[in-house]
């Protein structure tokens, strides 16, 4: 699929301000915004389920003029899978397979790709959050699609169910499927997608391979906890390049903890000196994941300029 100078409003408020995204064939492309970033909006028109104001948006080689229905080819939900909680989770499946005048054949099979087999004859009722959301790509799976498009899979999901829907997706990526899909979390979104757009507030902040997000991220802080607090925190104050942040014990029963803010080489240098001067390393972990801080610090920028041109809003 290919997005060109996207735009959409509700009303005053802008969704999307000039959206440009590619995603090809076998790729998993992951969106990642905060809370009104415009993700759900994005997905929506890829879907068919609302028309752009402006912009081009090409799906599969075709055009698409007008949104309200979806195009062939393409599967997957916004705001939750739409199911019968009355049904159980095969005749769902059976009842869709049967809408598009397919036979059974695949439904065992898709409910056995989310692992849901086993729950296959209970009332969608009682399925938990993360069922649902697993009965939902389920659902999607068995029209074989070639652009899988799915809102914040991950979501209710424990790591178990996670670690089957990154298979399934990375499964059907492999065989040729691109996949679009949100999430709030970059950490998420890095375990599973080769490329990410960062929305923030209808404009992409960052768009590309998830490893140069990563490469972008400055001075990080870290958690240091040593075998001698005290001796610790003298070394690293020496350290040159390298923060000690103040009231660097953290949370109780963490008065071992220090926090220091630096570049990662600094850290090596800090690392040779305490243990040159005998004292162990426990712990020097990022406190935010180096993805999740460089997610943090463009979604940060872009609300700093937001709020200085009073944009973002009509
Ligand atoms: N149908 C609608 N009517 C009015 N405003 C809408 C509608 N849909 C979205 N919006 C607004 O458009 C903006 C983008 O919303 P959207 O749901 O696309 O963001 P999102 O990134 O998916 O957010 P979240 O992470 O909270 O799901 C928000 O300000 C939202 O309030």
């Amino acid at each position: 699929m290919r997005a060109r100078g996207l735009t959409k409003a509700f009303g005053d408020v802008v969704a999307l301000d000039g959206v440009d995204l590619a995603v090809s064939r076998g790729e998993i492309h992951g969106l990642v915004g905060p809370n009104g970033a415009g993700k759900t909006t994005l997905l929506g028109l890829l879907l068919g389920l609302t028309r752009a104001d402006g912009g081009d948006l090409e799906v599969l080689g075709r055009p698409v003029r007008r949104g309200l229905a979806l195009p062939d080819g393409v599967a997957g939900f916004v705001d939750g899978p739409g199911l019968y909680p009355a049904l159980t989770a095969r005749q769902n499946l059976d009842a869709l397979a049967r809408l598009r005048g397919d036979g059974p054949a695949g439904v065992a099979d898709a409910l056995e790709q989310v692992g849901l087999l086993g729950v296959a004859d209970d009332r969608v009722r009682g399925f938990s959050l993360g069922m649902r959301q697993r009965l939902g790509l389920a659902a999607a799976l068995l029209s074989r699609p070639l652009l899988l498009v799915l809102d914040e899979p991950a979501n209710g999901l424990d790591p178990a169910g996670k670690a089957q829907v990154h298979r399934v997706l990375t499964r059907l990526a492999g065989q040729g499927t691109a996949v679009v899909l949100s999430s709030h979390r970059m950490d998420d979104l890095a375990a599973l997608c080769g490329t990410v757009t960062l929305l923030a507030t209808g404009r992409i902040v960052f768009s590309g391979p998830v490893g140069e997000l990563a490469a972008g991220a400055d001075e990080l802080d870290y958690r240091l906890r040593t075998s001698d607090p005290a001796a610790a925190r003298v070394i690293a104050a020496g350290t040159p390049g390298l923060g000690v942040l103040p009231g660097g014990s953290g949370p109780q029963r963490e008065g071992d903890v220090l926090l220091v803010r630096a570049r990662g080489p600094v850290l090596d240098d800090l690392v040779t000196r305490l243990v040159g001067a005998g004292v162990g390393v426990r712990e020097l972990a990022p406190v935010v994941a180096p993805l999740e801080a460089a997610f943090l610090a463009l979604t940060a920028a872009a609300a700093r300029a937001d709020g200085s041109h009073g944009e973002g809003r009509r």
